[in-house]
């Protein structure tokens, strides 16, 4: 069949978004690494996908696959491109949208057309929410890799993020240390890893090796992992500017219990159709 798409971004982070509530089709995994590819397909991060919503408190699903296919069970950029493209294609004309991921409920405020405020819940410490194998939860963790020990935060923000910290992120590892970690043992379901040096208390730079689909241009829950991990560690506070490659992001976060607030761009780039 032709799927129609759009192509998008947040803050360099790109996306293919399809809408299946508007098209009846069934996305297989090869469809996705297909859409996903940047020489045989469309190209992006990550597939985004609009479905009709599974309960009644909710006004959409939200789902999330990774360039190699895999189902990712939040994306913080994907978020705000998902409220502009339900708006833009008419699919919603409210400016709040309360939509279902694999990682919990999340709450999607459109400000104005390129700026959208996310609440992305709280996030969760609990080695077994990760997950992370660690006998208890604790401030930092010490992994062991190639003869080396890296302390390193851990948390959930519904999907599992590792965060160290770096004197300069221009020089950081991110090509060795990124793919090593995703896929250490002590990450079960693998792990997004950031690269996060502190400038100031308000201020991060930020860099990220995603699960699923390697250095990306920015990242949404990685930005909030990053800040939450700061916070918790006394380095940060109040709301966190986070300067990704890509772009940048403002996270707040009021401490335990809280949800993380997470405000940064929107851009469509082109649509299209592809056969699948
Ligand atoms: N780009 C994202 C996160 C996408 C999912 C991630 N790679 C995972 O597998 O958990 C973001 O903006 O948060």
């Amino acid at each position: 069949m032709l799927l129609k798409f759009t192509k998008m971004h947040g803050a360099g982070n790109d996306f293919v978004v399809v809408d299946l509530i508007s098209q009846r089709c069934r996305l297989r995994s090869r469809d996705i690494r297909l859409l996903a590819d940047r020489h045989f397909g469309v190209g992006c991060d990550q597939v985004l996908v609009v479905e009709p919503p599974g309960r009644p408190e909710v006004d959409f699903r939200y789902r999330i696959y990774n360039a190699d296919g895999s189902e990712a069970e939040q994306c913080g950029n994907g978020a705000r491109c998902f409220a502009r493209f339900v708006r833009d294609k008419q699919l919603t004309s409210k400016r709040i949208i309360r939509v279902e991921t694999a990682g919990g409920i999340i709450e999607l405020r459109v400000r104005d057309k390129q700026q959208v405020e996310v609440d992305m819940g709280a996030p969760e410490f609990e080695p077994e929410r990760i997950p992370l194998r660690a006998a208890t939860r604790a401030a930092s963790y010490t992994v062991a890799l190639d003869g080396r020990e890296l302390e390193l935060g851990a948390l959930s923000m519904g999907n599992p993020h590792a965060i160290l910290r770096v004197e300069d992120v221009a020089q950081a590892a991110v090509d060795s240390l990124g793919p090593a970690l995703e896929r250490h043992p002590d990450f079960p379901q693998r792990v997004n890893v950031g690269f996060m040096e502190v400038v100031s208390e308000r201020e991060i730079r930020l860099r990220v090796f995603e699960r699923g689909a390697g250095e990306t241009l920015a990242c949404g829950t990685g930005a909030c992992a990053a800040v939450v991990y700061g916070i918790s560690r006394g380095w940060l506070q109040g709301v966190v500017t986070v300067h990704l490659p890509g772009g940048k992001l403002e996270i707040a976060w009021a401490g335990a219990g809280h949800p993380v607030v997470m405000t940064g761009p929107t851009a469509v780039v082109f649509e299209g159709s592809i056969r699948i």
